[in-house]
Order: C-alpha cells, then structure tokens, then sequence
C-alpha cells in the first residue's frame, strides 16, 4: 500500500517506523531543512530523537510530490494527517486542490475557538463526502518507535477506509480496532489530556494513589457525560480511546500533559512549562475549548473546570484542589 504521513513531529515519525517496515511510504514534513536533517542522519532529531528510520521509509518536504504518492494510487492507499489539532484546519486546506482518495488523523482535541472536534473541522474544509477517520487510542510515540505492543481504534463512518487502516496498520505488534462513534473516539482523546494535567497536579502535590484513582474514575465520567450530550455512545468511553487512553495519559510519565501538571505543582509558569516541554500538550488548548462547551451545554465537569482555572486565570493547585473537595457530595453517577 501506498501511504502518505504528513506532518513529522513525534507521533507522524513514530507511525512511520513501522508502516515503512511494509508498505510505500512518504513521512513529510513542512521544515525542508529538518527534512533533509532527516533523510541524511535516518533519525528526527527534532522530534523523536534516538529512534533510528528504516532505510525503506523516504523523508520528504515536497508537499506536491508527498500527497501525489498517494493520489496515483487512490484504490490502494491511505493518507495519514499527522499535525497538532491547531494544525489540522491549514493542513486540510493544502489539500483541497487535489484529489486525495481518504484522510485519517491522529491529533486529539478540540479546536481553540471554534471548538469543533477534528472530523468536524476536516468536513468543514474538504467536505463530508470524503472517506475519513480518526485512529486513536493509548499511544506513546516513543514506545511505537520501539516495536513495543500497542492497540488502537480508527473511527469512521465509512466501513472500507476502518477497513483499509486495519490492512495497513495491524500487524505485528500493533493490533487495530474500529468503531463507528467518531464522535465517542474523539471526545475520549481529547479531554483526557486535561485529566492527565489534573493528575499530574496531584501526583505532583503528593496527594497519594487514592486521589489518582479518584480523579481519573470521576475524569471518565466527565468525558462520558459530554460525550453523551455531543452523542457518542456510553461504551466507546470504556475501550482504546476512553478508559485506555485516560488511564495511560495520567499515570505515564511520557505524557506532555501529565508533565504540564506536574510543573504547576511545582508553581512553574504555563509558558515556561511548555516552553521546557517543546511540543505539543494538547490539554492546555483543549482545556478552555472544552469548558466553554461544557459551559454552553450546561454540562457539569469539575476536574475540567478546575484545570483550566489553574491554567489560565492564575488559580493556585492548591485552590484547585480545595475547589474539587469541597464540592456537595452526590450520588454516584456518570
Ligand atoms: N506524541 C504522542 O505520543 C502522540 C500519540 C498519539 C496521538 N498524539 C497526538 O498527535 C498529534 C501530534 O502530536 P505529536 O506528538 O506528533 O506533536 P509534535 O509537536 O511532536 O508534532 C506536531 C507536528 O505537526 C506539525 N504541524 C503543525 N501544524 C502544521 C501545519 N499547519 N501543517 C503541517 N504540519 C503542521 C509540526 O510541524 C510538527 O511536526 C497531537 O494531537 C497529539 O495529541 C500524539
Ligand atoms: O504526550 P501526550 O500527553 O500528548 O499523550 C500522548 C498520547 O496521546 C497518548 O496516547
């Protein structure tokens, strides 16, 4: 199969390590010199460095040629969007002017503003006639790059793209799933990035692996109630995408965003946090888009609501804390 990844940053260069060991494939990337870094040293130093690039996977900055590999072969191939959330509405627009056959993506969260999830914001740019879908799941860049195990889910309305990312991506260590709750897959990646800032702030604090197992049990009923309100389906947040992603984000220290916590339980500054991380944390945009829809929809999601005060309106981690405890007992329910 012909495959196409565009966007070269940590989990775009990670995919690629595998999918080349079989397929045709093009990994792109919009830094030309980065680029050429690459394709020389057979290693992204910029974004994954210390994992090696097989020799059959061809690094690239050519745009034209990269989204033409995929566009000769439209019966047989899969083109991968591999930017951030912020990334994702430009990267769609580059590609209206040709005929790509599909489009699958990989980033988690909401769009900061418009607040629409990343199937939404591909529908809105290149049209809902498009075969296209989300893979997700519980995913460290660098253990992909590994070889180590891994099991993800591609969501899709469209039954023959869930099917030809299986063909590609299944195999060896890595197992696919899919689903037809594009919706559900979404939403669990998305919010559970800002639970793992809340529990990086508890973990950071100290506060013991009671509260770690609180705040994520209490977290997946807040990413099951909005999920729910948006209409995905219950159980979707207990596989890949929602419990499995919740539980790997929170208590891995590879996660960006668990480390965004652990840092403002150190009272660092957000931008000297991510300043220091480098890369993508996708929790502190999402954590606003997210409340604000939580707000308009008169849905009820505390942890959220407490990390986005931590984040952007200078509200101690110990205030948050105290703001999460002292809240009205209630019945036990999502
Ligand atoms: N890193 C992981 O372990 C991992 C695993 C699963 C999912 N994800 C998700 O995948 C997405 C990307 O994560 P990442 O870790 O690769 O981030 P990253 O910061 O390492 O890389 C992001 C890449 O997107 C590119 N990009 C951004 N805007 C672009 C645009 N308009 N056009 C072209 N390229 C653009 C950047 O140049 C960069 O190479 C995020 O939403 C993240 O939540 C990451
Ligand atoms: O490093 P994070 O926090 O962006 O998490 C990466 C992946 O989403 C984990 O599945």
């Amino acid at each position: 199969m012909k495959i196409t990844i565009l966007g070269a940053g940590a989990w775009g260069t990670a995919l690629a390590i595998p999918l080349a060991r079989k397929h045709d494939v093009i990994l792109w990337g919009r830094n030309a010199e980065a680029m050429q870094q690459a394709s020389q040293q057979r290693e992204n130093q910029l974004y994954l460095p210390g994992f090696p690039l097989p020799a059959e996977l061809a690094v690239s900055a050519d745009f034209e040629a990269a989204v033409g590999h995929v566009c000769a072969d439209p019966g047989d191939s899969l083109l991968i969007a591999a930017s951030s959330v912020s990334g994702l509405r430009d990267l769609a627009g580059h590609l209206k002017a040709y005929p790509i056959p599909n489009l699958v993506w990989l980033c988690k969260g909401l769009e900061e503003g418009t607040r629409l999830l990343p199937h939404q914001i591909v529908q809105q740019v290149l049209g809902a006639e498009l075969p296209a879908g989300a893979l997700s799941g519980p995913s460290f860049a660098q253990e992909v790059a590994r070889g180590l195990p891994c099991a993800l889910t591609i969501a899709g309305a469209d039954a023959t793209l869930c099917e030809r990312v299986v063909a590609a991506v299944h195999g060896n260590n890595i197992r696919i799933y899919s689903s037809d709750d594009l919706v559900g897959v979404e939403i669990g990646g998305a919010v559970k990035n800002i639970l793992a800032i809340a529990t990086g702030v508890a973990d950071g604090l100290q506060l013991g692996l009671n509260a770690r197992a609180a705040l994520i049990t209490r977290g997946l009923a807040e990413i099951t109630r909005l999920g729910v309100a948006l209409g995905g389906r219950p159980e979707t947040f207990m596989g890949l995408s929602g419990v499995g992603d919740l539980i790997l984000t929170c208590t891995g220290d590879l996660s960006r965003n668990r480390r965004v916590g652990l840092g403002l339980a150190k009272n660092k500054k957000l931008d000297d946090i991510v300043a220091e991380l480098g890369h993508v944390a996708e929790g502190v945009r999402c954590a606003k888009a997210v409340r604000e829809l939580a707000q308009e929809k008169g849905i009820d999601m505390p942890i959220t609501d407490a990390v986005a005060a931590a984040l952007f309106e200078g509200v101690t981690v110990q205030e948050m804390v105290s703001r999460l405890l002292s809240r009205d007992p209630r019945e036990e329910t999502v």
